[in-house]
């Protein structure tokens, strides 16, 4: 059974080195995969340094396609979703999202930051499926096709499919672990106003799986 990491990384050179220093050590990984999407800083130069395969995407494309480009560039069984703005990320909390997918109880596992940061705590205890750090099995992604998901629209998407088919899905409490949030990269009103988007392509995400479910049944 084949297990890769997909990270996908807009500008995110503060944050991506502790990103993969647990990752590319972790034994149960066998492919690790940046996306950077875009990227104008040194992202890409960073992670080159590691053991990984970095995938330059000339143009932003958003997470979502940024997270495809990636999967649909390996062969393994299983996919390993991180996110490249990451503080805190230890081997623990890798084996704690890959493990119950490799070993066959779950079919996706969904990380939840506790003891990190009150507020990214509190953003994923009030919308845990949102989050970005997961371990999903690669059949999952092939589900998504028909939905046409954009942006930040894949998590909410892999929530949806997954209820839909029923399938296994547990989650993981990741300790000591939060990310740099929006405002804290961009500023407050740029990073509120691509909060607002994020959640706009939520939505449409959520709009597009009720459509496409409907016309199916
Ligand atoms: O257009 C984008 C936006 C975000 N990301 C990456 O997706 C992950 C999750 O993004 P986040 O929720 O942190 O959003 P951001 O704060 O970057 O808008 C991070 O690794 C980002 O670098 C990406 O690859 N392309
Ligand atoms: O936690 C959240 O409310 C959002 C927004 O994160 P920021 O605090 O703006 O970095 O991020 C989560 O949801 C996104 C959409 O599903 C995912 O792409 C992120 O990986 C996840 O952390």
């Amino acid at each position: 059974m084949k297990i890769a990491a997909v990270i996908p990384a807009y500008n995110e050179e503060k944050t991506i080195g502790g990103v993969l220093e647990p990752l590319c050590a972790h034994e149960l990984i066998d492919e690790v995969i940046v996306i950077s999407d875009g990227s104008s800083d040194n992202t890409a130069k960073i992670a080159k340094a590691y053991r990984t395969i970095v995938i330059e995407l000339e143009k932003n494309q958003g997470k979502t396609n940024a997270v495809l480009l990636g999967v649909k560039s390996t062969d393994a069984d299983i996919i390993l979703m991180l996110d490249a703005d990451l503080i805190g990320l230890k081997r623990e909390h890798i084996t704690q999202l890959i493990w119950p997918v490799a070993d066959g109880q779950a079919d996706m596992t969904i990380g939840i930051f506790k003891f990190g940061r009150g507020a990214t705590d509190f953003a994923q205890k009030i919308a845990p499926f949102l989050s970005g750090q997961r371990g999903v099995k690669r059949t999952l992604f092939c589900k998504l096709e028909k939905h046409n998901v954009q942006d930040y629209g894949i998590e909410m998407a892999l929530t949806l499919v997954a209820a839909k088919e029923k399938i296994n899905v547990k989650q993981v409490y990741l300790s000591n672990l939060t990310h740099v949030m929006k405002e804290e990269k961009r500023g407050l009103v740029i990073g509120f106003l691509s909060r607002m988007k994020m959640y706009f392509d939520i939505m449409t995400s959520v709009v597009k799986f009720k459509i496409n479910e409907n016309a199916s049944s």
